[in-house]
């Protein structure tokens, strides 16, 4: 088998090895901190080590309540936000086929999203959509007092139950959540829900490779085994012994420190698949919640190419130079399809007859890597082999090392997310939820 490959040689210019060496050190210290768990945040650490502590129980026990729902459902909504969403979203992109929702023949259930949002349309919709529908619901929420999937759980419990009946919809609903704390265990325990739980140590935007992201991705009929046998394999690769040269985890971290050290205040991440698209999504909030505090931090911003080449393209190219780009290049296309030669070549095409259209999308790639770069905008690389379970597990697990290595170089808390509650103290205040009645006093004032 073989790895994820990081390729920095465009990215730091003249002078990038001695850059790099002295660079070192504190990416080799931020790695003993973690693996010492004696740096801020420690209590989160759980992440580091998970995917080599994944038991066989674990793992047959997630594949015999995916097969539940399986054996009953022909959809199943995911309901949750941020890291209780993200990972399973990205891995679910990625894999499946893009027109998913237009095939008429299902091998596993369709899996659909919910609670990522408030969208009452949104909403509307997706009941209209599992109306006379055998359909199932995983609810994750780590916290399990958050109120986006809460209030998409009220409403989709509300229309299983009204649709199966009460006993029935308790063998489709699943709770992954705390062990004891929160409103979500109190309720699956009362129900008597199948419930999961999310360990105390697993922050929620590192949590995809426990039952949060494991579940869904298993209905959906994809190999959670595979998945963490290759972040098993990048754990190894980037392990607490490994020299930094070798380690990819510690070099990424370290290269977006000195550019950002250098003025490049935001990383963008590149695909040239669509099918990365939520990849960078749940990227964006690993690196964004995990560093963007104490007014520091590169801000994490994401494009599809080369579709934002035709509306970003040029921004990149030559707006302010703060930026620099990490392409997620992947090697091998699951599927060929070859351009076919036209005897009147209209559109004048026919220099690319006979290749396939990969091709084309890789001289896309290099000479935008080629233009990008003379334009002043630094480029990493990470080649993927392909588009699979195993190399997705690696990725993920690649970037989860990297962030705690970079936010701990930053001198941050890689951990913590206090920045996300200042919009729910005044959302609960303008909704005048009990308890927050002096909250209510103070930002009507403001209005
Ligand atoms: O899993 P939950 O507790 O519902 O949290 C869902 C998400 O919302 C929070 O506000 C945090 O900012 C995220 O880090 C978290 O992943």
């Amino acid at each position: 088998m073989e790895t994820i490959n990081l390729n920095i040689e465009k990215a730091l210019g003249k002078g990038a090895k001695e850059q790099l060496l002295s660079a070192a050190p504190k990416a080799e210290d931020a790695i003993k901190t973690l693996h010492k768990g004696n740096g801020k945040g420690n209590d989160f650490l759980g992440w580091l080590h998970l995917p080599s502590s994944i038991s066989e129980t674990e793992l047959s026990d997630i594949e015999a309540a995916a097969k539940q729902l399986k054996d009953r459902c022909e959809i199943v909504v995911a309901i949750g936000i941020g890291g209780s969403y993200l990972g399973a979203k990205a891995v679910l992109e990625a894999l499946s086929n893009t027109f998913i929702q237009m095939q008429t023949k299902q091998s596993a259930p369709l899996v659909l999203f919910a609670g990522q949002n408030i969208g009452e349309d949104y909403l509307y919709e997706l009941q209209h959509i599992l109306q006379n529908r055998q359909f199932g619901l995983i609810n994750i929420s780590k916290s399990g007092t958050t109120t986006e999937p809460a209030l998409a759980f009220r409403l989709l419990k509300k229309q299983l139950e009204d649709q199966v009946g009460k006993n029935e919809a308790k063998n489709r609903i699943i709770a992954i959540t705390d062990a004891s704390k929160g409103a979500l265990r109190k309720l699956a325990d009362k129900e008597g829900y199948k419930t999961f739980i999310i360990p105390d140590n697993v922050g929620g935007r590192f949590s995809v490779l426990t039952p949060v992201g494991l579940l869904p991705i298993a209905v959906a009929g994809y190999d959670i085994r595979q998945l963490v046998k290759g972040a098993v394999a990048m754990e190894n690769k980037c392990g607490e012994n490994v020299p930094f040269t070798e380690n990819p985890a510690a070099v990424y971290a370290a290269t977006r420190n000195i550019l950002y050290k250098a003025g490049k205040k935001i990383e963008i991440l590149v695909n040239f698949n669509p099918k990365l698209h939520f990849f960078a999504e749940w990227w964006k909030q690993l690196y964004g919640e995990s560093e963007g505090k104490d007014h520091l931090g590169i801000y994490p911003a994401s494009v599809d190419f080369t579709t934002d080449l035709h509306s970003m393209g040029q921004w990149i190219q030559d707006g302010e130079r703060t930026i620099f780009e990490t392409v997620l290049s992947v090697k091998k296309m699951k599927y060929k399809v070859e351009i076919p030669a036209d005897e009147e070549n209209l559109d004048g095409l026919n220099f690319l007859a006979g290749k396939r259209v990969d091709e084309v999308n890789k001289m896309a790639e290099l000479g935008t890597q080629i233009a990008h770069v003379d334009g002043g905008v630094p480029n990493l690389k990470i080649e993927i082999p392909e588009i699979t379970e195993y190399y997705l597990g690696q990725l993920i697990y690649f970037f989860e090392k990297a962030c705690g290595i970079s936010g701990y170089i930053l001198g941050v808390n890689p951990f913590d997310q206090p920045g996300v509650e200042a919009y729910k103290k005044n959302m609960f205040a303008l909704l005048g939820k009990p308890g927050y009645e002096a909250e209510t006093k103070a930002i009507k004032a403001k209005l």
